[in-house]
């Protein structure tokens, strides 16, 4: 190592984005290199809202590699973390600090080691997708730790080798999976389809819907799906391809109706092989279906969507308004079926934009026992409500990727020790 004082600690730290399927991700052609069986698309959720924020550090005092997720140290020996570490590390390059007399040449990465300490400001293993945010941002804060050259695509294939969806974490808007062919996986990477600004008239709104029961997790589940269901291959060598050229041109032209029909539709393919594995997979439960049932008759009733829904592997269900009134208006029929504990408070009930509220003309509990049953329910039907069947909603936007975060006082590590503030 070039001569240099023998105690420094150098770091960065980045924030990263989750995102939402719209064309799923479900089953793997290579499960340690994370191949998958077709492609996906996804939008980007907006990181100020759900968002992973990572600090890596470098010193020569280190004497093993560490990371503390959400103030808890983990282990990193599972195999997708050291198979993320070991392709980052080997596209190492020189680094030179001058202002704090740090150089580090391409060879020395080898026998240093990392401190990496991550919180997601979201829920971690709920259905939320935190694998995508925080395999994407460890990737990305260590390629900029260690100049590593490539470009977003190739980190891509890196992310993705933590876990799939997180390789389309690594840009904002609408982003694309390529399945690709090589048996390596080097053509399995992510690109952008466009940036989110080109549709920021969308609204995203997500209920988090309370579970008692523990999920199969998204790993073993597409497993089983591809071991048993003889539906899935149907999916993705028929059905799929052709609904992603689709998706895409409905993005590039913002047709809603056509992007709200293909996401729907997939979401519920996803879910019917899930039905069709053995034994079946079931992640929806009875209020995912009642959001379904509601967005379903609104927009019939309309004659032309005004909301899409998908869900991942869990019952939380993902809504896209096609802008900010028909947000408000979905939130009117969401707080009418689902209103809060009576106890609750509104401001942990709605977060993330909570200005949609305003919008949805809802100040306090009241305005939401006032509110009137949707227009579309016809008068015979007696209206149930299901108090605290949703635990809260999160209002988003499609986001921008990840950034670095320059200002130290955002650092998780602290900069003399390396260790956790
Ligand atoms: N910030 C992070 N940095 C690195 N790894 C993370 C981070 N957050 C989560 N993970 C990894 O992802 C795992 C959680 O993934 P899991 O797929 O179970 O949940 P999820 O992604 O939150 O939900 P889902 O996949 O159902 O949407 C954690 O146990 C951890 O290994
Ligand atoms: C339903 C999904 O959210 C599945 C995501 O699966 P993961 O990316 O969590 O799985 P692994 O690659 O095994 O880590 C659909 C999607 O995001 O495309």
């Amino acid at each position: 190592m070039a001569e240099q004082k023998s105690s420094w600690v150098l770091m960065v730290t980045a924030q990263t984005p989750t995102n939402i399927a719209v064309i799923k991700y479900w089953g793997k052609r290579d499960e340690t290199l994370i191949l998958p069986i077709n492609d996906s698309i996804s939008v980007t959720l907006d990181p100020s809202h759900l968002c992973t924020t990572t600090t890596v550090a470098v010193s020569p005092q280190f004497t093993h590699d560490r990371m503390w997720l959400n103030a808890k140290e983990i282990s990193l020996s599972g195999g997708r973390y050291q198979n993320c570490l070991r392709e980052i590390r080997s596209r190492a390059s020189d680094v030179e600090d001058e202002k704090k007399g740090i150089k580090i040449a391409k060879e020395d990465w080898d026998n240093l080691h990392f401190h990496i300490a991550s919180y997601n400001n979201f829920p971690t293993a709920a259905g939320l997708a935190s694998s995508a945010a925080g395999f994407a941002c460890l990737v990305y804060s260590l390629a900029k730790l260690m100049n590593v050259k490539e470009d977003s695509g190739q980190l891509s294939a890196i992310a993705r080798q933590g876990s799939g969806s997180a390789c389309r974490s690594l840009y904002g808007g609408f982003v694309k999976w390529i399945m690709g062919k090589d048996d390596k996986g080097a053509d399995s990477i992510a690109v952008q389809l466009v940036d989110e600004n080109h549709w920021d008239e969308l609204v995203i709104l997500i209920a988090v819907v309370s579970s008692r029961q523990k999920e199969t997790s998204s790993t073993s589940g597409m497993r089983e799906t591809v071991e048993t269901s003889p539906l899935v291959l149907h999916r993705a060598k028929e059905v799929v391809p052709k609904r992603v050229i689709e998706m895409e041109e409905a993005i590039k032209s913002r047709d809603f109706p056509a992007f709200a029909r293909l996401t729907c539709s997939d979401s519920n393919q996803f879910h019917a092989v899930c039905l069709d594995t053995s034994p079946p997979i079931f992640y929806m439960n009875d209020t995912s279906h009642r959001i379904i049932s509601c967005v379903e008759k609104w927009n019939r009733s309309e004659g032309t969507p005004q909301v899409a829904y998908t869900f991942d592997a869990g019952p939380n269900a993902v809504l896209i308004a096609r802008n900010r009134k028909t947000a408000a208006l979905l939130l009117q029929r969401l707080l009418f079926y689902f209103p809060p504990q009576s106890d609750a408070d509104l401001s942990s009930y709605i977060v993330g934009d909570k200005s949609i509220l305003k919008d949805a003309g809802i100040q306090d509990l009241k305005d939401v026992e006032a509110l009137p049953p949707p227009p579309e329910i016809k008068d015979n039907i007696p209206t149930q409500k299901y108090k605290g069947d949703v635990s809260y909603f999160i209002c988003t936007r499609p986001g921008r990727g990840p950034v670095l975060l320059t200002d130290e006082s955002q650092a998780l590590l602290n900069p003399e020790t390396g260790l956790p503030k």
